[in-house]
């Protein structure tokens, strides 16, 4: 059904947030099987170098862009402001499809407060808006995030909307449990447990009004300075590799036994998508927190290379760690050639 562009010429943004892993990709492909949503432009952030996101929903939606390599709330805000503002002059010169909604997904890290103020600076040909910002708790870990992640809690106090994901994965007393939770830290938030068959994408996306800046009941402090940038996010840290030659998957399990039976505890988010040897298609494997679901099947690689692609978000723990046991259990060839390399080499300047 073709679209048309809605009348009233406002433009809303709806910021998508949630902590890492709570399913904030996996919304977005359930959102994009409305009919209705389907002239809406991603904006999607992810924290480290190599962005796998837009693999996951590439094929839901036609407008995607990636920003990565830095979360929106504190190292790449102009970039989310140019980004948005590119859009916009993009679809009124044709080169893409008219969008009537845009969604933007943040990092699991990111503070809503700072991304809204820059939505205030936007300056495109149709006014913009705040749609909601929309908060994905997990149902299995939330309670745990809540407790030890000053941006879970950040994220909670400043949403319109909660909506609990995984409670099929959880106990209904655990769910319930949680509900109470975000109530009490968001009197004014709507919080809903994400349900088969009970999920209304339009309700969802339906803006609750035109607020321009979200109340800052509660900011995350600036922690740390890493040059120009302020960095909000301590002690946390990314490894991520893009990899053409085919990866062992006997060798990719036990390298995630290790780390996971080692350093658990540091482990924030790990995912991947994988070009097994032996395997025509590319599979999936993700880690919330400590648990690491199933590897899957996921789609086909189309027209791109076979490329596997893994991020690996820690915290308190040096990312280099988890570079070097990659390279040496999973891709021991390598590691060697580059051991020669070094020894070898000629001296750099
Ligand atoms: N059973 C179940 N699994 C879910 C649900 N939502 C997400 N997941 C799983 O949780 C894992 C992480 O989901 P994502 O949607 O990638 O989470 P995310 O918030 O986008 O992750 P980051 O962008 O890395 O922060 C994946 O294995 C999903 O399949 C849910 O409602 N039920």
């Amino acid at each position: 059904m073709a679209q048309t562009q809605r009348p009233d010429a406002v433009t809303p943004v709806f910021l998508l947030t949630g902590f890492l892993g709570s399913g904030k990709t996996s919304l977005i492909r359930r959102l994009m099987e409305s009919p209705h949503l389907t002239d809406t432009a991603l904006v999607i952030n992810e924290f480290g170098e190599v962005g796998l996101d837009q693999l996951f929903v590439q094929s839901a939606v036609e407008n995607t862009l990636l920003l990565e390599n830095g979360c929106v709330c504190c190292s790449i805000r102009g970039d989310l402001v140019d980004t948005i503002t590119d859009l916009f002059a993009r679809a009124a010169n044709g080169e893409i499809p008219a969008f009537s909604r845009v969604i933007v997904e943040t990092t699991g890290l990111a503070d809503p407060q700072p991304i809204i103020a820059a939505l205030q600076t936007i300056r495109s040909s149709r006014p913009v808006v705040l749609g909601k910002v929309i908060v994905t708790v997990d149902g299995v870990l939330g309670a745990q995030q809540l407790g030890s992640a000053d941006e879970a809690v950040a994220q909670v106090v400043q949403a319109d909307v909660c909506l609990v994901t995984k409670a099929e994965l959880s106990n209904p007393n655990a769910i319930n449990a949680l509900v109470g939770e975000l109530h009490a830290l968001n009197p004014n938030a709507a919080v809903e447990v994400l349900r088969a068959g009970s999920f209304d994408p339009d309700l969802l996306l339906a803006p609750s009004g035109s607020r321009l800046a979200a109340p800052s009941t509660y900011r995350l402090a600036p922690r740390r300075v890493r040059g120009s940038q302020v960095v909000r996010h301590r002690s946390v840290e990314s490894w991520s590799e893009e990899i053409e030659e085919p990866i062992m998957w006997s060798r990719f399990r036990d390298w995630l036994d290790l780390l996971y039976s080692l350093r658990a505890s540091h482990l924030l988010r790990m995912k991947a998508v994988l070009n097994l040897v032996g395997h025509r298609i590319p599979h999936a494997i993700h880690g919330v927190g400590p648990l690491v679901g199933a590897l899957e099947p996921f789609g086909d690689w189309g027209d791109d290379t076979a490329t596997s692609r893994i991020v690996v978000i820690t915290k308190g723990m040096d990312a280099e760690i988890i570079r070097q046991s990659f390279r040496a259990l999973v891709l021991p060839g390598r590691a060697q050639s580059e051991r020669s390399a070094d020894h070898g080499g000629v001296g750099s300047s």
